[in-house]
């Protein structure tokens, strides 16, 4: 018995919520007296699967096959299972990213699981059985919701809970072929276009996001100053993205991306519940807005009430200073 943690990579690098999952994971393995293995999908380095050890993990199974550096999800379901059955792993995590979101109830038909997303917690783990948290209602509620079966699969909430990091320790990597043919590739992207901006907005620790209150695109320039003084991948709101200010991919919210980042700065958005609904699982709200009873301030950790023309500069130059 082990537990099995799903790894995604990209440009070499595991993806943070990779390392939230990995964190979790081990944490579930050390509660079940099991150690807690991983399986790497896409494009990624040795070296960093090595470092995987830093959050509890043994060691990594990697599947080579180039083509699944684009996601195809017939084909990663099949890497994931033959692994878990390889390993008889008994707890599957992964992270509930779009990635973890297509895949995770495929394998749980495909493995005869149980399968819960959104995880927000630790489980409490009562015999064969475990008790999970999941976050609902686009984050307004907690379900507390029970895996009886014997295989159970955790899809972990992305920024929900801290990475640890323990120190020196490195995990051991083993190439695994799943001997993929071309039947797995029958669906497969032709084409990836990359979006535009340095950093992916969802997988962004930082991220600047304006609304209407930013009266035009000329003005957009603030955000993107911002955004770049602070190290953020920047956002808005769907009203913006509809008129043409910003491409639709920025556009967050019930419609739109969610995003869970450190720190969601918001300019001039006024805090409709649609746009809650895709921050608001963000650690840390900062509101600028020139109207005191924006329903955004509700929501916000901090507020500044102000014209975003004053208020952002000052930042910008703030943040700037604290590079020097
Ligand atoms: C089915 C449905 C789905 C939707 N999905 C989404 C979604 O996914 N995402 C989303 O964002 N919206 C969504 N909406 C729209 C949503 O209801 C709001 O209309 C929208 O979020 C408002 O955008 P906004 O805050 O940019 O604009 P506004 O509501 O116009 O707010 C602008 C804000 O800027 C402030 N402001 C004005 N000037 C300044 C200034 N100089 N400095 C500082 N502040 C200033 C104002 O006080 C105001 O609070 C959806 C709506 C529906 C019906």
């Amino acid at each position: 018995m082990s537990v099995l943690v799903v790894i995604e990579c990209a440009n070499g690098e595991v993806k943070k919520s990779s390392l939230e999952a990995a964190s979790y994971g081990s944490k579930v393995a050390a509660a079940l007296g099991t150690s807690a293995t991983a399986v790497a999908i896409g494009d990624v380095q040795a070296d960093a699967l090595t470092r995987l050890g830093e959050q509890g993990i043994t060691k990594v199974l990697l599947d080579n096959d180039s083509r699944l550096h684009n996601f195809v999800g017939a084909a990663y379901v099949k890497v994931i299972s033959k692994v878990a059955e390889s390993e008889n792993s008994s707890v599957i995590v992964l992270s509930n990213s779009n990635i973890g979101a297509a895949i995770g109830s495929r394998l749980a038909v495909k493995l005869g699981a149980s399968l819960a997303t959104n995880v927000v917690a630790l489980p409490q783990i009562n015999g064969s059985s475990f008790t999970v948290r999941r976050g609902v209602f686009s984050g307004k509620a907690f379900s507390d919701v029970e895996l009886s079966s014997d295989k159970k699969i955790i899809a972990v909430k992305k920024n929900a809970l801290d990475i640890e990091t323990a120190a020196e320790a490195t995990a051991t990597v083993e190439n695994f072929s799943a001997d993929l043919s071309d039947a797995d590739f029958a669906t497969a992207p032709k084409e990836t276009i990359k979006q535009s901006g340095d950093i992916l907005l969802t997988e962004a620790d930082l991220v600047v996001s304006g609304g209407r209150g930013l009266k035009g695109p000329e003005n957009w320039h603030l955000i993107e100053d911002l955004a770049k003084a602070l190290g953020a991948a920047t956002a808005c709101s769907k009203p913006v993205a509809d008129v043409g200010w910003r491409p639709h991919h920025e556009h967050v919210g019930q419609t739109g991306i969610t995003v869970s980042p450190n720190l969601y700065i918001a300019v001039g958005i006024s805090g409709a519940i649609q746009h809650l609904a895709g921050v608001n699982s963000s650690k840390v709200i900062v509101v600028i807005n020139k109207d005191p009873e924006a329903p955004f301030f509700k929501a916000a950790d901090y507020g500044i009430v102000g014209d975003a023309t004053e208020v952002v500069p000052k930042l910008i130059e703030a943040a700037k200073a604290l590079d020097k």
